[in-house]
C-alpha cells in the first residue's frame, strides 16, 4: 500500500501558531467562555498609535487593502480596481483560492473544497465568462449506497423493516441521510431566503435539536439526522441556520427535499470548473494589477484619522485608505484591531462556529462491491459517516471518498494526523471487509486544521442570529468586511462574491 499525499492544513507562519490573543492561548480557547467576556476586552486592547510605530520600514500605500485571497477578497479587489483604485490582495497561506482548493496527483483531480456552481450562481459565472474559464455539466458521477447502522449493512428498501431502525412512526420511512433535510424542508417557516433576518422568525433561532424535540422527533431520528451535519451538531446549530440554506434550495428548484449526491433524483442542473476549481481564483488573482502578496498573514490593523495601517506577520506595514477584511471570522480571532471590534462584532467573531470537515481521497483498485454483491457507496453511524465511489475519476474502478462533517470531523481532528488514515482505513475494512486492499490512498484534508479558515462554513449558533446577525458585517470606521460568512441570500462561493460586491459598494460610496 502506498502513502498518502498528505495535504493537511497549510502550515502556520510562525507568529500565528498558538497565537496569543489578549493573554488568552486561542488553541486552547473555549468559544464560550469567551463569548460576551471577549467583546469588552477586545475594545480595551491597545497597540502603539501609528505614528509611533518604527518596525517594518517605510509602508506600502495604497487605496484599499484586501485581507484574504479567497473568492470573496479577489472579487473586491477586482472591482474596486475596476473603478481605479490602487488595490493590493495579502494572502496569509502560500496560495490563493482559500475554500477552492483542488489536489492533483497521477492522473487524478480531487476537489478538497467547493466544487458545485448552482444554477442561480450569476457572479460565479459571469467571473468565469470574464476570465475564460470554463464550466461544464460532466461533474462526479455518484453510486447508490448501502447502510452500515448499528454495524449492520442494509440496503435502502430493507431499511423500514430493519430492526436496526430505532426511528418512530412516520420517521422509519425516511432514510437516515433524508431525514434532516426532509424533516426541516417540511417546518419551513418562510420562502423568501431573505426573511432569516426577519425578527418574526426569531422564535425560530433555538438549537435545531431541541427545535426537533419541540416537534416530537425521536432521538433515534436525532441522533441519525445528525452524523453528516453540514455543522458541528444539531445541538448546537440554531434552526435558523438550517431554514437559511433551506429557503436558499428551495429557489434552485428542489422541491423534493432530498440531496442531490444520494442519488435522489432532483433535477437541478449543477455545473463544475473545467480542470478544477482553483482554476477560478487563480485566473482573477491573474488578472489583479496590484496582486497578490502570498505567504502574508495580517496580524494587527489599526486605524487612525484617515488611514488604515495593516502590519503583516513579517513586520512588513502597508498604508491604505480602506480595507476589505475577507478573512473567516474563525481567522479574525488571531487579528489584533485599535480600536477594537464593536460588541456585536467582536461575539461574532469569537462566537462564531464553524463546520469541520475532513476528507479522505483513495482510488478504488478492485471492485469490492462486486465480492459483497452490495452498492459502491456507504453511509453509517460509525466513526467515518460516508464514502462515496465516484464512478467517473481516478481509473478504471473510480475514486473514493471519505467525508465527516462537524463533531465526526472534530474527533478525528483530535487524534494524532499520523494515525488518523489508519483509524479510518481500520474502520472501513471493519465495516465491509471487501475493502481490504481495494483502496489507495491519495489525498486527505482538514478544514478545521487550516488556521486560516477554520472549517468549510459558518454557522450560527442558537441564539446568535438574533444576537448579532445584522451587525456583524457592518464596516467598523474604514474597515469593511466581505466573505461567506457574512452571506445575505446566496450560499456557498456565491455568498463570498455577493459580500464582496456589498464590501466594494460601501467603499465606493465613502469616496
Ligand atoms: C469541503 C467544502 C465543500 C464545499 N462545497 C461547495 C460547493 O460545492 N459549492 C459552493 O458553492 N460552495 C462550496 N463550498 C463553500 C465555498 O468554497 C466557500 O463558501 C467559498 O469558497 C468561501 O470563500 P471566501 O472568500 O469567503 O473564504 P475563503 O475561501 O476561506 O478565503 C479566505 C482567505 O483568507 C485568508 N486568510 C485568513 N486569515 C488571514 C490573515 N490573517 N491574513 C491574510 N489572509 C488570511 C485564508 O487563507 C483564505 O485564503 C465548500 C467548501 C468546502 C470547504
Amino acid at each position: 500500500m502506498r502513502h498518502a499525499t498528505m495535504v493537511n492544513g497549510d502550515s502556520p507562519d510562525g507568529i500565528l501558531a498558538g497565537a496569543v490573543v489578549m493573554g488568552i492561548d486561542t488553541k486552547n480557547i473555549s468559544r464560550r467562555a469567551v463569548l460576551g467576556a471577549s467583546a469588552l476586552a477586545l475594545g480595551s486592547w491597545t497597540v502603539p498609535a501609528l505614528a509611533k510605530t518604527k518596525a517594518g520600514g517605510t509602508p506600502d500605500k495604497w487605496d484599499v487593502v484586501v485581507v484574504g485571497a479567497g473568492l470573496s477578497g479577489l472579487h473586491a479587489a477586482e472591482l474596486l480596481e475596476q473603478q481605479g483604485l490602487k488595490v493590493v490582495v495579502v494572502e496569509a497561506s502560500d496560495r490563493v483560492g482559500g475554500r477552492l482548493r483542488t489536489g492533483r496527483a497521477e492522473g487524478y483531480t480531487a476537489e478538497l473544497g467547493g466544487s458545485e456552481v448552482g444554477p442561480y450562481y450569476g457572479r460565479i459565472r459571469d467571473a468565469c465568462t470574464r476570465l475564460n474559464v470554463g464550466l461544464t455539466e460532466d461533474g462526479a458521477k455518484s453510486t447508490p449506497f448501502v447502510l452500515d447502522i448499528g454495524g449492520k449493512l442494509i440496503l435502502p428498501q430493507d431499511w423500514a423493516g430493519s430492526d436496526a431502525n430505532h426511528t418512530e412512526g412516520k420517521e422509519r420511512e425516511i432514510l437516515p441521510y433524508l431525514l434532516q433535510n426532509r424533516l426541516f424542508f417540511d417546518w419551513l417557516p418562510f420562502e423568501d431566503p431573505a426573511e432569516w433576518l426577519n425578527p418574526d422568525y426569531f422564535p425560530h433561532d433555538v438549537s435545531a435539536a431541541e427545535y426537533m424535540r419541540a416537534r416530537g422527533v425521536s432521538e433515534a431520528a436525532i441522533r441519525l439526522a445528525d452524523v453528516d451535519l453540514n455543522g458541528p451538531s444539531l445541538a448546537s446549530v440554531s434552526a435558523m441556520s438550517i431554514f437559511r440554506d433551506m429557503a436558499r434550495i428551495k429557489v434552485e428548484g428542489y422541491r423534493d427535499p432530498t440531496k442531490p449526491q444520494y442519488g435522489a433524483g432532483n433535477a437541478v442542473t449543477r455545473s463544475y470548473i473545467v480542470g478544477g476549481s482553483d482554476a477560478l481564483p487563480r485566473a482573477m488573482a491573474a488578472s489583479i494589477k496590484g496582486g497578490v502578496r502570498l505567504n502574508s498573514p495580517v496580524v494587527a490593523v489599526e486605524q487612525a484619522g484617515d488611514e488604515v495601517e495593516t502590519r503583516l506577520a513579517n513586520g512588513k506595514r502597508l498604508r491604505s485608505r480602506f480595507m476589505v477584511m475577507a478573512a473567516p471570522f474563525s481567522a479574525l480571532r488571531r487579528i489584533r484591531f485599535n480600536p477594537g471590534l464593536p460588541l456585536a462584532q467582536a461575539n461574532a467573531v469569537f462566537g462564531a462556529i464553524y463546520s469541520a470537515t475532513t476528507q479522505f481521497h483513495f482510488r478504488v483498485l478492485k471492485p469490492f462491491w462486486e465480492a459483497d454483491g452490495l452498492p459502491p457507496s456507504i453511509w453509517t453511524d460509525r466513526f467515518f459517516e460516508r464514502g462515496f465511489v465516484i464512478s467517473n475519476r481516478a481509473g478504471d474502478h473510480g475514486a473514493f471518498i471519505v467525508w465527516l462533517n462537524g463533531d465526526g470531523a472534530t474527533r478525528l481532528h483530535a487524534m494524532k494526523p499520523e494515525d488518523q488514515l489508519s483509524f479510518v482505513m481500520r474502520e472501513l475494512e471493519e465495516s465491509r471487509p471487501s475493502m481490504k486492499g481495494a483502496l489507495q490512498p491519495l489525498f486527505n484534508y482538514s478544514w478545521e486544521a487550516n488556521p486560516f479558515v477554520g472549517g468549510n462554513k459558518h454557522c450560527f449558533a442558537a441564539g446568535q442570529v438574533k444576537m448579532f446577525a445584522k451587525d456583524m458585517a457592518l464596516p467598523h470606521g474604514r474597515v469593511h468586511f466581505s466573505g461567506e460568512h457574512l452571506r445575505r441570500m446566496e450560499p456557498g462561493m456565491e455568498s463570498a462574491m455577493e459580500t464582496a460586491e456589498i464590501a466594494a459598494l460601501e467603499i465606493l460610496e465613502k469616496i
